[in-house]
């Protein structure tokens, strides 16, 4: 069972799963075998992140348990059912925020409630609401083009927010902006797991930021993409960044690089 550090940095128990992956593979055509025998199970309310060399089948994975991409073996649930399509409770942002350029910040975060039903004045109120909490207010009605690179970011982060989604997946959220835009990403990130916990599982080529973020860190070995190592991050929550000065972070951090040097010295 995964476990979750408390304010304490105590490890308590998380009840259930709602990402359960077992023995799952994906052999591309042409014969690449992507990912191989790889277990993962993530917690109803856990942050895990997931580190790895370039290539090692991080993306592929997380395609796989968003229902974007089938395995080629074992299983994958989601809320104890198997996952063969996209679902509803499941969102994902990827690394270039994929807002329409023709709609504004406001349509673009409606946009899940609008696939699906009419938008009501409580939806509207939702959306501004979620906009203002990632600092985007009197951006409302801006388009994308308008937009900054952290902006657009924010208006997916909203958006993704928006879906109500039990399991977010993000691949790379942060990687396209620059170094101080993505420490205020990484708040916002945070603000919004400690405040409507949610499975997430966050692809990342930044150890501090796995280490700042997450419950626990899946270290992925290439060719094929399997898990390697994990590693618990006990550090209590909430999370600020000062703590990345702390011995314990250093520690952990440390953890994670040495996982992935054993993993490129054994390739
Ligand atoms: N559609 C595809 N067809 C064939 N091979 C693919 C396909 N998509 C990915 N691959 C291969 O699967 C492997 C894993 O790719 P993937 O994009 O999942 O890696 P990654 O860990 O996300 O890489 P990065 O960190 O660079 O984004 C790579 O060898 C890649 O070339």
């Amino acid at each position: 069972m995964s476990t979750k550090p408390d304010r304490n940095g105590s490890a308590r128990p998380h009840t259930g799963v709602a990402v359960g992956l077992r023995g799952v593979g994906k052999r591309f055509d042409g014969g690449v075998d992507a990912i191989k025998d790889l277990d993962l199970s993530v917690g109803p309310e856990e942050f895990v992140s997931i580190v790895g060399s370039s290539g090692c089948g991080k993306s592929t994975l997380l395609r796989i348990i968003a229902g974007l991409t089938p395995c080629t073996g074992g299983s994958v649930e989601v809320h104890g059912k198997t996952v063969t399509a996209p679902r509803r409770d499941v969102g994902m942002m990827f690394q270039r925020p994929a807002l329409l350029a023709w709609k504004t910040s406001l349509e673009n975060v409606l946009l899940p409630v609008r696939v699906h039903r009419r938008v009501s004045d409580d939806d509207l109120r939702e959306a501004m609401r979620l906009l203002a909490l990632f600092n985007l207010e009197g951006f409302e009605h801006h388009f994308p083009e308008q937009l900054s690179g952290g902006m657009r970011q924010r208006v997916a982060l909203a958006r993704l927010m928006m879906t109500g989604a039990r399991v977010r997946l993000l691949d790379e959220p942060f990687g396209a902006v620059d170094e101080l835009t993505r420490e205020l990403l990484n708040l916002e990130l945070l603000k919004i797991h400690e405040r409507t916990a949610s499975a997430t599982i966050f692809i990342t080529h930044s150890i501090a930021e796995a280490v700042l973020l997450s419950d626990r860190i899946v270290v992925m070995a290439p060719r094929p993409g399997t898990v390697a190592a994990e590693v618990t991050v006990s550090l209590p929550r909430p999370r600020s960044p000062e703590m990345a000065y702390t011995t314990r972070f250093q520690e952990l951090a440390r953890e994670v690089r040495d996982g992935l040097h054993l993993q490129t010295e054994g390739r």
